[in-house]
Formats: C-alpha cells, structure tokens, sequence
C-alpha cells in the first residue's frame, strides 16, 4: 500500500490548497494551546472546505481536556483527531466513539509493556514522533526499526531530503511533517511541500533517486 503523507501546521486557505494541490493525503491543522501554528476552529475549517471531498483534514491536540477536542473537532470540521501528550484509555475510548484517531507515541513510550494494547481499538492509529512535537528533530530511525508498530505513522523532523530513507527504513502507513515545509512557523514554503509530497510518493518506486 502507498504511503500516506500528511501536511501539517496549516493556517489558511492558501497554504491547505498549495498542500492538497502537491499531493497531500491529509492536513493538519494545530489547535494545542502555545503553538506558533495554532488556528482558530473557524480558519480550519473554512480551508477544508477549499481541498475538496477526498483530502482528510486532521485535528491536532496536546494536553486538552475531553469536552475542548471534541468541541473543537466539531466546529472545525476536521475528519480525524491526533492527540499528543499524556491520556487515560477513557479518554482515547471517547475520542474514537467520534473520530479516527491518530495517537502519537515517543520512542519512549514503545518500551511500556501495555503502550500498543491501549491503542488496539477500532479506529485508532499509532504515530512515532519526537518527544518535543514541531521540533523539527528526526528519530532514530535504525533504532526503532525492530519495534516500529506495523501501520503507524512516523513524523518528527522530517523533510524533503530525509524521508524517503525514513520511509525505506521503517515502511510507516503515513508520514507527517511541518516545521521542515515552513518559509516561517505557520506559513509554508511552498517549494518544500512539493518537494515532501514528492519524495515521500517517490519512495518505494524502485526508479526513484536513493
Ligand atoms: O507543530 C506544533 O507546533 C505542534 C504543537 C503541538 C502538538 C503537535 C505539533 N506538531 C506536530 O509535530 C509533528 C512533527 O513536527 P516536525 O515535523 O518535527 O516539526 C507533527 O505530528 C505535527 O502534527
């Protein structure tokens, strides 16, 4: 199956269609409080509805209570939740009633015994990321290779010229960046996106540069 890839960090109309017009599977739009590329539920959802029927649109969340993500999400309009930052099983179980879930994991994260067992539930999809999220540092990749959950998503530090070997390393579902595809937090170089979307298509085509 072809990778997925996911823009995120949108904040206008603008920036949604140049990521949706490179190719993007998803946006993300970052509503955790202290973000640089935090938007409005209203901005988000005014670019979703420019990308037409087929491209998701993700809700990004740190650390917010119940009633604030799923609020949010409705007004917003997104198509599916990503939830960072520490969270009980109930939470997680409530957002899924409602949403596909990204979850996003640390490496760390991977060594707790029940880490994966909490995910393993109808909609919910694990992601590998970086400790601090929107750093813009990559994982290691070698690493993780021995423990990298089939069907997760892997973000953190990722750009056009890193993640065509990070897709061959670790074959993710899906991968994600932002601070990497940005001219400044919250605006996207639009040379970068194209660049991503390209070289994470370009990937696993054996014709594709290495
Ligand atoms: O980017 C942010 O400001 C942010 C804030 C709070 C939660 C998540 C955030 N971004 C997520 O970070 C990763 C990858 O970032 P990077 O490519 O390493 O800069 C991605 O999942 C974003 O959704």
């Amino acid at each position: 199956m072809r990778v997925r890839v996911k823009v995120c960090g949108t904040t206008s109309v603008h920036d949604a269609v140049l990521a949706a017009e490179a190719g993007a599977d998803a946006l993300g739009f970052i509503f955790a409080p202290g973000s640089k590329r935090r938007v409005t539920p209203e901005v988000a959802r005014g670019a979703g509805l420019n990308v037409g029927p087929v491209v998701a649109r993700v809700g990004v969340f740190l650390g917010q209570g119940l009633d604030e993500v799923l609020r949010t999400a409705e007004a917003a309009r997104v198509s599916t939740v990503q939830l960072h930052g520490p969270l009980s099983a109930l939470y997680l179980s409530e957002v899924a009633r409602y949403h596909p879930v990204l979850r996003v994991l640390r490496p760390a994260d991977l060594a707790e015994p029940d880490a994966l067992e909490a995910l393993a539930q109808p909609g919910v999809t694990p992601m590998l990321d970086a400790p601090e999220p929107g750093g813009g540092v990559p994982l290691d990749w070698a690493a993780l290779r021995e423990v990298f959950p089939p069907g997760a998503w892997l973000a953190g530090g990722l750009g056009p010229q890193n993640v065509a070997q990070a897709i061959r390393a670790l074959r993710p579902a899906g991968v994600d960046a932002v601070s990497r595809l940005e001219a400044r937090p919250g605006v996207k170089d639009a040379a970068q996106v194209q660049a991503f979307v390209q070289a994470a298509q370009g990937a696993t085509d054996p014709s594709y540069p290495q």
